[in-house]
């Protein structure tokens, strides 16, 4: 059996022109800004294109910059005038940020109404509430990549594999917000394999260059790998071997060109829900 492969890039286009069509029809245009720290290039290219995704969909997309030795105080005193700019709906820090400044700090110093990355720590309680919330861009990227696949949720047997803040976490929140039965595995787990295996959808998101190996996959199972690993000879993988897992799932996302597309396009969709929630 050989799974199919889950369009990431598709369903994210779908997402864009849908945004795009709805932002065309408001009488204002929302405002995201994006904050870069630093010089890392993964990140440079992330905001890139985060930036041309936001102008294709009609949204004002700024860009703030700032060197890599910028003091935390600097970055709070951008944070806070991005908090009262009016033009401005959606925020954005771009991380990984440099060692001397507090991630944690910076993310809650951003307006909540304006957090459309969701990690702030009043639109988590609101995600774990069950409340009408801006969600972290990945896992909502995840749940419309399920939904493309017609995969029944509710009563399903899922499995995420890794705990972070900004994936782990919210991914078991809003599966078990669908209804399925959902087991989070992480590096303390004994044997993950086993766990994995009787997984019906599984989540993998432990940033582990190709650990989920075929035989971890159970038959039919749909398969949605949210690692980006680049290998010291260049190369882009997952956190599943997509080849051997895609040999035993019904269906599987690639990497590249699977969850990381939705990330954008999920996060124009903030960008558009922030801006209607503060303008009406
Ligand atoms: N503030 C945030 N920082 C980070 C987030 C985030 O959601 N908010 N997520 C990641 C990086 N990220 C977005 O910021 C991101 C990563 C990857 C992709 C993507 O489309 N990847 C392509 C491959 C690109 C390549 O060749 O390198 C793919 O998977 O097809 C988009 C966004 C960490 N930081």
């Amino acid at each position: 059996m050989t799974g199919v492969l889950i369009d990431g890039k598709q369903v994210a286009a779908a997402l864009r022109a849908e945004v795009a069509a709805k932002v065309a029809t408001l009488p204002y245009q929302p405002g995201l800004a994006v904050v870069l720290v630093g010089d890392d290039p993964a990140s440079a290219v992330y905001v890139r294109s985060k930036d041309r995704a936001a102008a294709a969909a009609g949204i004002a997309a700024r860009t703030i910059r700032l060197p890599a030795a910028t003091a935390q105080a600097e970055l709070l005193a951008t944070i806070a005038a991005l908090n009262a700019d009016p033009t401005v709906d959606g925020i954005l820090v771009q991380l990984p940020l440099p060692p001397q400044i507090d991630a944690r700090a910076v993310i809650e110093a951003i307006d909540p109404a304006k957090d459309v990355d969701g990690f702030h720590p009043v639109n988590v309680g609101h995600l774990h509430e069950g409340r009408p919330t801006l969600v972290p861009c990945t896992p909502l990227g995840v749940m419309k990549l399920l939904a493309s696949t017609g995969v029944a949720l509710r009563g399903a047997r899922a499995l995420v594999l890794g705990r972070s803040g900004i994936v782990g976490k919210p991914m078991a929140a809003l599966l078990t917000q669908a209804d399925a039965t959902v087991t989070v595995a992480h590096s303390r787990t004994r044997d993950l394999a086993a766990e994995c295996r009787r997984a019906e959808v599984l989540v993998a998101a432990v940033g582990r260059p190709e650990m989920v190996r075929g035989d971890w996959v159970a038959e039919g199972a749909v398969v949605i790998d949210v690692g980006i690993n680049r290998l010291p000879d260049g190369r882009l993988v997952g956190d599943c071997a997509t080849a051997e897992c895609a040999g035993r799932a019904a269906a599987i996302t690639p990497v590249p060109g699977g969850v990381g597309p939705m990330t954008i396009a999920c996060l124009l969709e903030n960008t558009l829900t922030a801006a209607q929630a503060r303008r009406g």
